[in-house]
């Protein structure tokens, strides 16, 4: 498994471009199974997960061209159904979250789906009763073989339905959305995760000619159609990556600009690193972030009280920038809470900060109070490892921020969402090389 030695303590300068956003196209990428004709999409990352699916597809029979780089299409024309319950799909589905959402399109299109219990980040339970409840509800049969942590779904047809969704689950309206377009008569989807890349996936999907009322809104209203076609879709730059970037920025006081960052698909983003005391130029399409030589202050909420920074679905803040917002938040001037209200396992990293010399008190596994060093004292070089993909890009600026050489293990949980990372981070001028 492959690690990094990072030599840090130097401030970094120059440009830095967005890579296209993981989390919309793992969902984009599955919408392809939806149609027998050809689908484009540009800006694809080039990372481990969306390789990994990218070859579940093709082994399934999607026919898969590269274009350009980071461009491909793919044709579902003629699928190898068998595969899906081979071992080789059963090892290959289990690596990553986003394959789940292969079920709603194989559902729709070919009346079955399965799926092995997905992997992605330890970061808690994740269930996926939300997904299943809802194909239920389209009238599908469920099925879970306990020994092999295997799911399956199947239907003859489905048949539109109201649904209110438990929770807004992003994977599971993804999912739900891609075999309602295809089931007959209407369906209705409240409590709908609402996220601009569930917006881009309606927005594809309607290209494609499904129809779709209620984008950008927790209640999606679908006619069913009979059948889908190909299309071309962009990927939007990815925010988790932008906002890590912000936070590699302040916490090495540093001077960046991240290009073409899509301003208007950023929600909350920007306005919470700047109760985090950081400034953010909008310079275009770029942020532009000043090296903060006096360092950054933490806002008070109106009344004095300490602020709380917390995750809730679209349009609250991601859950994946937590992580990065608490390292920054070591070097601030002032304190912050950090409530992790989603996952429960996600601020156990937290362990290696204070090891490293952070000020932080973990209250339990949900919320961890920080306390900022103001750079009056730097955080020291170790050795760590990398438990999941946010709490690893937290420890690598942690260790970019830190006197001294640290090494990092375990970086392929890295590599899941960074595109070469290291490559890109010595562009900045940054001290990392990657090593077995
Ligand atoms: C591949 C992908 O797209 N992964 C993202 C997706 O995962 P994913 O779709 O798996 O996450 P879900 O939205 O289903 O839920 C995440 C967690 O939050 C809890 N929950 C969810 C909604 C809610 O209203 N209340 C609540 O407590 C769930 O119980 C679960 O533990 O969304 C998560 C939440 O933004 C992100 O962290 C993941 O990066
Ligand atoms: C938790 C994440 O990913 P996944 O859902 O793929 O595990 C993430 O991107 O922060």
């Amino acid at each position: 498994m492959s690690t990094f030695r990072i030599e840090g303590g130097y401030k970094l300068r120059g440009e830095i471009q967005a890579q296209g956003a993981k989390n919309e196209a793992l969902q984009i990428l599955c919408a392809v199974l939806l149609t027998d004709e050809k689908v484009v999409i540009s800006n694809i990352p080039d990372i481990i997960d969306i390789n990994i699916l990218i070859e579940l597809l093709r082994k399934l029979g999607v026919k898969v061209e590269k274009l350009a780089s980071n461009k491909m299409s793919f044709q579902a024309d003629e699928l190898n159904l068998d595969y899906l319950t081979s071992e080789d799909f059963k090892e290959g589905g289990k690596s990553l979250r986003g394959s789940i959402m292969l079920i709603g399109p194989l559902l729709a299109r070919f009346g079955k789906g399965y799926i092995p219990k997905p992997g992605g980040d330890k970061i808690g339970r994740r269930r996926l009763d939300t997904h299943f409840e809802g194909f239920v509800q389209l009238g599908a049969e469920f099925r879970y073989n306990k020994e092999e942590h295997f799911y399956g779904v199947e239907a003859e047809r489905l048949i539109g339905s109201e649904i209110l969704l438990e929770e807004a689950s992003v994977t599971g309206t993804a999912n739900i959305l891609m075999a309602s377009v295809l089931a007959e008569g209407e369906t209705s989807i409240y409590n709908a995760a609402c996220e601009p890349y569930i917006q881009q996936l309606c927005k594809m999907l309607i290209r494609m000619g499904a129809k779709i009322e209620g984008v950008g809104s927790n209640f999606l209203k679908i006619q069913g159609v009979q059948q889908l076609s190909g299309c071309e879709h962009t990927l939007l730059p990815d925010m988790i990556e932008i906002g890590s970037w912000i936070g590699l920025a302040a916490m090495t006081q540093s001077e960046i600009t991240i290009k073409n960052v899509g301003w208007e698909h950023l929600g909350i983003i920007p306005s919470t690193f700047k109760r985090l005391g950081i400034t953010l130029e909008k310079r275009g399409d770029d942020i532009y972030i000043p090296p903060h030589l006096n360092g950054y202050e933490i806002q008070n909420f109106i009344d004095g009280s300490i602020l709380t920074i917390a995750d809730s679905p679209w349009p609250g803040l991601t859950p994946d920038l937590l992580s990065v917002i608490l390292v920054m938040a070591t070097q601030a001037r002032g304190e912050v809470l950090i409530h992790q209200k989603m996952f429960e396992s996600r601020l156990f990293f937290v362990d290696k900060l204070i090891d490293m010399g952070a000020k932080i008190i973990l209250c339990d596994p949900h919320r961890a109070v920080v306390i900022g060093h103001d750079f009056k004292s730097q955080l020291k070089a170790t050795k760590m490892s990398s438990p999941d993909i946010r709490a690893g890009i937290s420890l690598l600026i942690a260790a970019l921020s830190a006197k001294g050489t640290s090494v990092i293990q375990n970086i392929d949980q890295i590599d899941r969402g960074y595109e070469r990372i290291d490559e890109r981070l010595r562009g900045l001028g940054a001290r990392i090389e990657r090593i077995d």
